[in-house]
């Protein structure tokens, strides 16, 4: 019997052991990354020792602070990029341009989104963030024009009347200290409603109750984040998913009455059946045009349901609200920490720009070439999307040796890669003259992506760059903004998008 017990335990023992070359067998069988020559896989990529027996199944089991201090850790710690083995899938995390740019630039294999977009799935459904494959094809190309940049003209106008709404009601609170929490949403989500939706917002639509439940699904989404079992959509349901039930149904209550709202001003509106989708200048100059429109175009043409329309504006309200909230809380920030780079902003303002700023234009915008850096540099320090994901479609082999498994998860570090000392020197000081064109010049175009990069890059840089103009040009005419809290006190958080953990203060003095 012990002979016996012997011989079958040393069977397993060595079937396990046969097994392990290919399977990390403690995390429910993960497959292992290769090297495409067969040398050892830690020539080509840094292997993190998990904390657990569990490979790195339980590394992220943390707070959101220190999630995101874990991060950078691992980046300091491993300087290259480095593959983690989570429950059933291996994660390759990219810290460097080199890397980034084999996956951003892949055109077949590495387009899919990561299994963290599938936590975005019960709020955004599958618009043309999560989407992929023809889906995201023919969404992209519908959406395009509504980018365009005779559109963007249009939505100068809005964004100078959303600025000085913005600048009077700042005027009218307490300059001594302003949260820039808790303003900036209400502003950029304004500014996405009437471009993007064509629809102001007004007391009834509880614009606060959207931000609120806006906030519990980041709550909910962190949660599946930290919690490896919580990847299993079964668990979701039953233990996460009746905790956000009521917000998730506010948000989507919130964007389908935008959509009834405009579809009835499209409605009403005869010409929109003469219009060819390219011809953009002719249609947009007949009233003021809302991306929204495009899509209700495409509707009646039979492109999209309504279904489909509700994940693009959800989509757009996701995307285009909080990332240009964090941009803009950012550049404030950091305005009042560095006060020459914010006079030399405020000099170019008025070298550059009119007097009466109802006049404000993209061609004025367009000479604030120091501004622009000032944007750059903070993106750079603060990317408003810190991380991003893609799904391995099929097994791929990359450039850099490495040959990545069916379904593994490819993680790129944006905020590793725009401090990372091999392509800005003292990557932790602030300096917009990085992003002179002398400066730039010969710099990995990897190395700062923080609107990604490739075919899945963001639709919405432009305008995000020209709304963060328009408003920060309103401002700093008006206002010297001036610290109430230091550099180091800043402690940065993970979310849906970058977060701080504490509240960012700044004094406004009126300028005379
Ligand atoms: C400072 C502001 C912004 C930043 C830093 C930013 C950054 C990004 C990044 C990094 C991605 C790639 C995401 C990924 O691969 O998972 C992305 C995608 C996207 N962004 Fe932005 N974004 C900003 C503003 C906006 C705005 C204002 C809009 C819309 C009005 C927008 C719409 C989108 C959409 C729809 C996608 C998905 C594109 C696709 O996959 O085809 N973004 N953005």
């Amino acid at each position: 019997m012990v002979f016996w017990t012997l011989v079958i335990g040393a069977i397993i023992i060595a079937w396990l052991y046969k097994l392990n070359k290919d399977y990390v067998v403690l995390t429910l069988f993960t497959k292992r990354v290769k090297t495409v020559d067969g040398t050892p896989l830690e020539n080509s990529v840094a292997l993190c020792k998990g904390r657990t027996i569990f490979g790195n199944a339980f590394d992220f089991s943390v707070s959101p602070d220190n999630m995101f201090d874990f991060s950078r850790k691992l980046a300091a710690e491993m300087k290259r990029s480095y593959v983690l083995y989570g429950l059933f899938t291996p994660f390759y995390n990219i810290i460097t341009a080199e890397d980034a740019e084999l996956v951003m630039n892949d055109q077949n294999n590495l387009t899919t989104k990561g299994i963290i977009y599938n936590f975005l799935e019960p709020f955004l459904n599958r618009g043309l963030l999560t989407s992929s494959g023809k889906k995201w094809h023919s969404r992209r190309k519908m959406l395009t024009p509504a980018f365009h940049f005779n559109i963007l003209g249009q939505f100068e106008e809005i964004f100078k009347e959303e600025s000085k709404k913005f600048v009077e009601s700042l005027e009218a609170g307490d300059l001594s200290s302003v949260t820039l929490n808790e303003i900036i949403p209400k502003f950029t989500l304004n500014a996405i409603c009437e471009t993007a939706l064509g629809v102001k917002l007004d007391e009834q639509m509880n614009a606060d109750q959207y931000r609120a439940s806006f906030k519990m699904i980041e709550e909910v989404f962190l949660m599946r984040i930290r919690n490896p079992f919580y990847i299993l959509d079964s668990l979701y349901k039953v233990f996460l998913a009746p905790k956000i039930a009521k917000h998730i149904s506010i948000v989507h209550n919130f964007s389908s009455e935008i959509i009834d709202k405009r579809r009835q001003v499209f409605a009403e509106e005869p010409e929109h059946s003469e219009d060819k989708a390219d011809d953009n200048q002719s249609f947009y100059t007949k009233k003021r045009y809302a991306m929204l429109d495009t899509l209700l175009r495409a509707e009646r043409d039979g492109l999209i349901d309504h279904v489909g329309i509700c994940e693009e504006v959800d989509t757009f309200m996701f995307e285009g609200f909080d990332t240009t909230s964090m941009a803009l809380l950012f550049s404030l920030m950091n305005l009042s920490l560095y006060p020459e780079m914010q006079e030399r902003c405020y000099q170019e303002i008025l070298e550059n720009v009119e007097d009466d700023l109802s006049q404000l234009d993209i061609q004025q915008l367009a000479k604030l070439k120091y501004l622009e850096c000032f944007i750059k540099e903070t993106l750079r320090l603060y990317p408003s999307v810190p991380v991003i994901g893609r799904e391995v479609a099929n097994e791929t082999r990359l450039a850099n040796n490495l040959i990545l498994p069916k379904g593994s998860q490819i993680i790129i570090h944006i905020i590793d890669i725009h401090r990372n000392a091999k392509y800005f020197e003292n990557p932790d000081k602030f300096d917009p003259e990085r992003f002179t064109p002398e400066a730039s010049a010969g710099r990995h175009p990897y190395a700062y992506v923080p609107f990604s990069a490739g075919q899945r890059n963001c639709i919405g840089q432009k305008f995000a760059m020209l709304e963060l103009k328009t408003v920060l040009v309103n401002i700093i005419k008006k206002f010297k903004i001036l610290p109430l809290m230091k550099d180091q006190d800043i402690k940065l958080q993970s979310g849906m998008v970058i977060r701080t953990s504490n509240i960012i203060k700044v004094k406004l003095e009126k300028r005379v």
